[in-house]
């Protein structure tokens, strides 16, 4: 026997109960294993829409059964998982068998692996062909049969050669044309297969899945399984309430119509009225490909509104196609090219919570380390305990992990089939974990618990100093989280009021911000830096740090109103506030009434403005920072003349000589108001380099458009300079 029979652990009993490690040492018998998991997971993937374990493991298991049959042929019979299409005919849809069979598709997971691809096609007699690129969609595939233009049939997959009859539920699908239109070019042929994927855009998806979670029931792992769900319904009807759609990836049998490239294929399709795909590119060298899978992956989440997971690569003339041909489960003469997922399966070990600026309390899972999307996650946020309790999401659990771009990790869900028996809900903490204060719901059944400790509670205090520093505030290089926590942990701060009285002497009471002086230091006379009895001086950092503080001080005035925390006062109202007031002394002798009044302002902002002064240690934070010499007025300077006045305008793009901030701070300095987004009411769009659609959007409503040249001369006289 070939085996070397190293200890290998296999996974098995994945279903319906925990996972433990089998020894086996005879390849047999782990090929049989693994191959029954495969069966399963497919059963539960294609038939159930609903599967244990996730797609990573699962492509795990089939590279496994691959090492295997190389290592030992035999193992290769027919009915292995290597050698089918996956998925079958559930009994509830009419079975129906392709005109032509439906393959699967090889997987590459590396630019190695596509490769060796394009080398195999070289030996196989094919050199440097097109090569045809499309993205991945993940939803299911689909075989439109249409009969001199008309729909008569549609299948699933199913296992390649037999599908489902879906056609009642695929006929509710608002782009697949039950007629196809003849044009002159393209005239409608005998019989055509069509084939592609069903998909439901991500929004679409997002909102099903809430509503399922209203009502109840358990979401869907992802728009890939959501799709298939929803298109293999019983009642038509339900499956017209899901938004589904199409687009088309391939052809099978097919009458009076032979093209000879399948990119031209496509045109044909489109002239005829069905989807497809204006992301498809035809290219000469695997190069191109690879800057192709590159910028696709790189804008994943914003290329199309559905959801990809890789890069599909396919020889692009058909002759050649058909020279390549098929294995029995997949063809020759293409690949697929496969992200990284972004949907896992991890062990939650534990649910934790995090105490907020505000006092929002916010549990979170934490997991064994799980590989998704490309990066190690630990933590996934739950949101609150309302969440919590809706997911049903319980220490212990299997849950699905999602990640997606720059998106914050989440939990899902749990695996239901996977919970180990009687595992106990969780019970979140009733009282606050960093002070002990007994949690509150600000308002009857709030979602949200929140600790009420405000002025004392450390992690809201440290939140605080964080934010206070904050690019929307003051702005303090140097005074991140670890520096905060530091620095409240030394005792050197007590909060966010003690933050500009910091000097050389408190500093050196941080450790942080200080360093062993320099040999021969000692020794210098007079000048030498104050130190520590123990001899440390500030550092660098500590010394960078005061030089911030300093510069800190004349920040403009709606910067110290953002440090403060006021709810609903982030940079928009903060400075509509220092635009009306000038002063926090104007601000604070203000009644409601003239909050409200003012531009930009309004009731809710007025309201929070006056609640938030009427706490004293909340004025006592602002004198302090007075005393300590921030600027708490903004210059009103006259020769600023208001050439803006009672106008609107709209800044997009990069500008050489503003930056986003400066820009509005110009316009608002001269009386107008600086919009972020283009309407009718909007006077000018000044437009800079790389400007979206708000610059088209300004052509469409005949809003005059400036440049950078013409927005100065607006700025210094008026409409009347232009
Ligand atoms: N988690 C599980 O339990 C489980 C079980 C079974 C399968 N799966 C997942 O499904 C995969 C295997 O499924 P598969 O056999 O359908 O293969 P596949 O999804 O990797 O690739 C083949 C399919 O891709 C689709 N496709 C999308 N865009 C395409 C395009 N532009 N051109 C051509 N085809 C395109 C086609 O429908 C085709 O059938 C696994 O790798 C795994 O990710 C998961
Ligand atoms: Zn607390």
């Amino acid at each position: 026997m070939v085996w070397t029979g190293a200890w290998r652990p296999v996974r098995s009993g994945t279903v319906g109960g925990p996972r433990h490690n089998v020894l086996v040492t005879d390849p047999r018998e782990e090929h049989r294993l693994i191959a029954e998991q495969v069966e399963e997971a497919r059963w539960r993937y294609y038939v159930l829409d609903s599967p244990t374990i996730d797609d990573a493991e699962f492509d795990r298991l089939m590279r496994r059964l691959e090492e295997l049959e190389a290592e030992l042929p035999e193992l290769r019979t027919p009915d292995s998982p290597t050698q089918k299409v996956g998925g079958s005919v559930s009994t509830e849809f009419t079975a129906v068998d392709h005109l032509r069979r439906m393959e699967s598709l090889d997987n590459a997971f590396t630019y190695d692996e596509l490769e060796a691809w394009y080398a195999r096609l070289a030996r196989d007699g094919v050199e440097s062909p097109d090569l045809l690129c499309e993205l991945k969609v993940d939803g299911l595939a689909i075989n439109l049969l249409y009969e001199r233009g008309r729909l008569v049939r549609a299948l699933t997959r199913g296992d390649g050669t037999t599908g489902e009859d879906v056609t009642p539920n695929v006929k509710t699908i608002e782009s697949i044309p039950h007629r196809l239109t003849a044009t002159a070019e393209f005239p409608v042929p005998e019989l055509v297969e069509v084939r592609g994927e069903v998909f439901l855009p991500v929004e679409a998806f997002e909102r099903l899945n809430e509503s399922l979670l209203e009502a109840g029931k358990a979401p869907f792992a992802n728009p890939r399984n959501s799709a298939a769900g929803s298109l293999r319904q019983k009642d038509p009807r339900v499956t017209a309430s899901r938004a589904l759609d199409m687009v088309c990836h391939g052809l099978g049998e097919r009458r009076g119509f032979e093209p000879e490239a399948q990119s031209h294929s496509y045109e044909a399709l489109a002239a005829w009225g069905l989807p497809v795909s204006d992301q498809v590119r035809v290219v000469p060298t695997l190069t191109d490909v690879e800057a192709y899978i590159e910028n696709a992956g790189e804008h994943r989440h914003t290329i199309v509104p559905y959801e990809i997971d890789g890069v599909v690569v396919k020889v692009d003339d058909v002759a050649l196609q058909r020279r390549l041909g098929s294995t029995s489960r997949a063809p020759r003469w293409a690949i697929a090219f496969k992200y990284p997922p972004e949907e896992v399966n991890a062990k939650l070990l534990e649910i934790r919570v995090n105490v907020g600026r505000t006092g929002r309390v916010t549990p979170y899972g934490v997991m064994e380390p799980t590989k998704v999307a490309g990066s190690t996650v630990e933590n996934a946020t739950l949101h609150n305990y309302y969440e919590v309790e809706r997911k049903d999401v319980r220490p212990g659990d299997t849950v699905i992990l999602r990640k997606a771009g720059d998106v914050i990790p989440e939990i899902l869900g749990p695996v239901l089939p996977l919970r180990p028996e009687g595992l106990a809900p969780w019970v979140g903490p009733e009282e606050c974990p960093a002070c002990g204060t007994p949690l509150v719901e600000q308002k009857a059944g709030d979602k949200d618990r929140r600790c009420p400790n405000h002025r004392y509670c450390p992690a809201q205090v440290r939140e605080r100093v964080f934010h206070v520093a904050g690019r929307g505030a003051f702005d303090i290089e140097g005074l991140g989280y670890e520096a905060a926590a530091a620095l409240l942990e030394a005792e050197v701060i007590a909060d966010e009021g003690d933050v500009f009285d910091l000097d050389e002497a408190k500093l050196l009471r941080a450790p942080l911000f200080t360093r062993a002086p320099k040999k021969g230091a000692l020794r210098d006379g007079a000048g030498a830096p104050p130190q520590e009895p123990d001899g440390r001086e500030l550092s660098a950092n500590g010394q960078r740090l005061l030089d911030n503080l300093a510069k800190a001080k004349q920040v403009p005035l709606w910067r110290v109103l953002v440090a403060l925390s006021i709810r609903h006062v982030g940079p928009t109202a903060a400075r509509a506030l220092a635009a009306e007031f000038g002063s926090m002394a104007a601000i604070r002798e203000a009644t409601e009434e003239q909050l409200a009044a003012a531009e930009g302002v309004g009731p809710t902002i007025a309201e929070a403005v006056i609640e938030w002064f009427g706490v004293d240690w909340h004025e006592q934070i602002v004198d302090k920072w007075e005393r300590a010499g921030v600027s708490m007025a903004d210059e009103r300077d006259d020769s600023t003349p208001r050439t803006l006045e009672g106008l609107t305008v709209v800044v997009t793009g990069s500008l050489v000589d503003f930056s986003r901030d400066s820009a509005k701070e110009a316009i608002l300095s001269r009386g107008g108001k600086a919009a972020g987004s283009v309407s009718k009411k909007t006077d000018y769009v000044v437009v800079g380099d790389n400007a979206g659609s708000k610059a088209d959007k300004a052509e469409q409503l005949g809003v005059p458009i400036l440049d950078e040249e013409g927005f100065k001369r607006l700025l210094d006289g008026g409409p009347e300079a232009l």
